[in-house]
């Protein structure tokens, strides 16, 4: 059996706020395998960036933590690089010079220069962006600069890539591309990846596990599904393949049947609690939005 690579233990996440202190996530408890592919999915405002934050070391944990390689995570470190939605590259640099920036801070001891320099192409090609590297991120579509977001999140060599809704603002059709890319270059390095969406067919096309969040407040792990579907994945394929839709099904009915039944439960208890003067219930309930 394969050791465990990164674990969140006990995690519970308070925020201050002025109205006292927030429980966003209450007794997340996750083991991740060395190369697995693992998604978080919930509802609006549920936790998902809060446990990524935590495991990239942006966060600390009120209570438990997070442990990679027998290590505790409390601070960031290159070997989680971090993918947001929108890029976050220097606007003042090239494309290669962005990845350089990286390449630098992590391999500056390691590699000389002609590696750097090939390293760094390396990486451009593998997103298929070696072809735009004198340009700068206002000169390329936003779906180039997301693969120049991943190629410089990859070029670090990090065992863990981090991934916030990392495909949320592009089309359809640049969003399947760069979906297909992603599976290909982490079945060829074999890095873990946690990746935040709020798309169910990219969770289960993508993923070996979904890991389907509570509603917040106090949001926890709720289901933990295993998605056994062959690799490499065909979206066109799998489309009508029987275990697919039931995956993607399982999903939807933990979100829109399972989550939307408690939240309707909570509810009440919320209401029914302020009629008789039990305000907090409401107004912690009433910070949640309802939708994915
Ligand atoms: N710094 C903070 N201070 C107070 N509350 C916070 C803070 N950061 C997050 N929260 C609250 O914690 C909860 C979880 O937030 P988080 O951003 O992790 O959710 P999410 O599931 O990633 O949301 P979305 O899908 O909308 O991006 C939310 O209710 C949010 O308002």
């Amino acid at each position: 059996m394969s050791k465990t690579h990164l674990e969140l233990t006990g995690v519970e996440m308070a925020f201050d706020t002025p109205k006292g202190p927030f429980v966003a996530l209450d007794n997340v408890n996750l083991k991740i395998q060395k190369g697995e592919f693992v998604s978080l999915i919930g509802h609006s405002g549920c936790g998902k960036s809060t446990v990524l934050n935590i495991v990239a070391g942006l966060l600390q944990a009120t209570k438990g933590g997070c442990v990679l390689n027998g290590h505790e995570v409390n601070s960031p470190g290159p070997e989680r690089a971090v993918v947001f939605q929108n890029h976050a590259l220097m606007p003042w640099l090239t494309v290669y010079e962005n990845v350089e920036l990286a390449v630098r801070q992590v391999f500056r001891k390691s590699m000389n220069r002609k590696e750097r320099r090939d390293w760094i192409t390396h990486n451009l090609e593998l997103v298929n962006m070696a072809h735009a590297a004198n340009k700068r991120p206002g000169e390329i579509s936003g779906g180039m600069a997301q693969r120049v977001g991943i190629a410089r999140a990859l070029a670090m060599k990090p065992s863990v890539l981090l991934m916030d809704e990392p495909f949320g603002a592009l089309d359809a059709l640049t969003r399947a591309h760069l979906q297909d890319s992603l599976m290909e270059i982490q079945q060829e390095l074999n890095n873990t990846v946690i990746m935040i969406t709020h798309d169910v067919d990219e969770a289960v096309l993508l993923s070996d596990r979904i890991i389907m969040m509570t509603n917040g407040p106090a949001a926890t792990v709720g289901e933990d599904l295993h998605i056994d579907l062959p690799r490499p994945r065909n979206r066109v394929a799998l489309a009508d393949d029987a275990k697919y839709v039931h995956y993607r099904q399982e999903v939807l009915s933990f979100l829109y049947e399972k989550q939307r039944k408690l939240e309707s439960l909570s509810s009440r208890r919320a209401a029914s609690a302020s009629t008789q003067g039990g305000e907090s219930a409401k107004v912690e309930k009433e910070k949640q939005p309802a939708s994915a």
